[in-house]
């Protein structure tokens, strides 16, 4: 999976059409965001580098969802600044950032019953259905095909979405995520409803995308979740960052506690995560 031209940061800014070093992948300083009249998030400041794996983590309606809304560019702060692979929201073509950025969630709202290699083909137009008339070039073809079989997706071809296990539906989107190449990963419980191996098969898949030179950002309510080669984590409580940063020094039984209110013991294990709460 690995191509080295994908790890210089050097790359054409979406839009701008200028060459610059792109380092930072996401960029928060002071983010508020209201909803209803009810502010959600009270100030966050969030550094991810390129290249970094984090795992954003907390409590149900600590934040996370809309969190990651503004990290991938679909909403945009109430007040502070968000700077999405060094473009500053605002500032520029979103539908133009937003091809360098996927987001993979098990609850992708596809209508009809795609086959396999077409879903994994609407990552190259950036929509959920297929566009009338529109035909992928050779290039765009092979790529799909390739990850489809990078992904264990698409060997038969009547498999369609509306009969997928989730495990099928997980992967295909990951390889449709890849599609562009995306240089930001926004993944939302991929693991969801999945069973004890698919979930293994899910996480081995994840691990593997480093190699892609992509950056990640996973929401997941299950430490036992998270790959191995996570590399940062961010906790979340009621709107704001309890701790952010490498993953060892955040995911403390003491501050994992401070985020679930709630005595936690967090352990790990041949690089893998558990978490149990402490009986009274
Ligand atoms: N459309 C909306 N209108 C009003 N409030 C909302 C809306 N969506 C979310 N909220 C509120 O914003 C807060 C944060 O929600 P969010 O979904 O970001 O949390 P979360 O950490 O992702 O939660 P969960 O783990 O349960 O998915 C919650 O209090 C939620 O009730």
């Amino acid at each position: 999976m690995c191509d080295p031209a994908r790890a210089d940061p050097r790359r054409t800014l979406p839009g701008g059409g200028r060459t610059v070093a792109r380092v930072t992948a996401v960029r928060l300083e002071g983010v508020r965001f209201v909803r209803a009249g009810r502010e959600i998030l009270h100030g966050i400041d969030l550094t991810v580098e390129r290249g970094e794996q984090w795992a954003l983590l907390g409590p149900n309606g600590a934040g996370k969802s809309t969190l990651l809304s503004i990290c991938s560019a679909t909403t945009f702060p109430s007040r502070g600044t968000a700077r999405i692979l060094d473009a500053q929201m605002g500032r520029v073509d979103l539908r133009e950032l937003r091809r360098s950025i996927a987001v993979v969630d098990a609850r992708h709202p596809l209508g009809s019953n795609l086959s396999v290699r077409d879903i994994v083909l609407t990552g190259a137009t950036s929509t959920i259905e297929r566009i009338p008339r529109w035909e992928p070039s050779q290039a765009e073809v092979e790529r799909a095909e390739d990850l489809m079989k990078q992904l264990a997706v698409g060997d038969d071809p009547t498999q369609r979405w509306l009969t997928m296990s989730q495990g099928e539906r997980g992967r295909t989107l990951i390889a449709r995520a890849l599609m562009t190449e995306p240089d930001l990963m926004i993944l939302d419980e991929p693991s969801t409803g999945l069973d004890l191996a698919a979930r293994e098969r899910m996480i081995a898949t994840i691990d593997r995308l480093p190699d892609t030179g992509v950056t990640t950002i996973m929401v997941t309510h299950h430490f036992e979740e998270l790959p191995a080669r996570v590399s940062h984590a961010a906790l979340m409580s009621a709107g704001r960052l309890i701790a952010a940063g490498p993953v060892d020094e955040v995911l403390t039984d003491a501050l994992v506690s401070e985020a679930y209110e709630h005595p936690i013991t967090v352990e790990r294990v041949g690089g893998r995560w558990t978490a149990r709460a402490r009986l009274p």
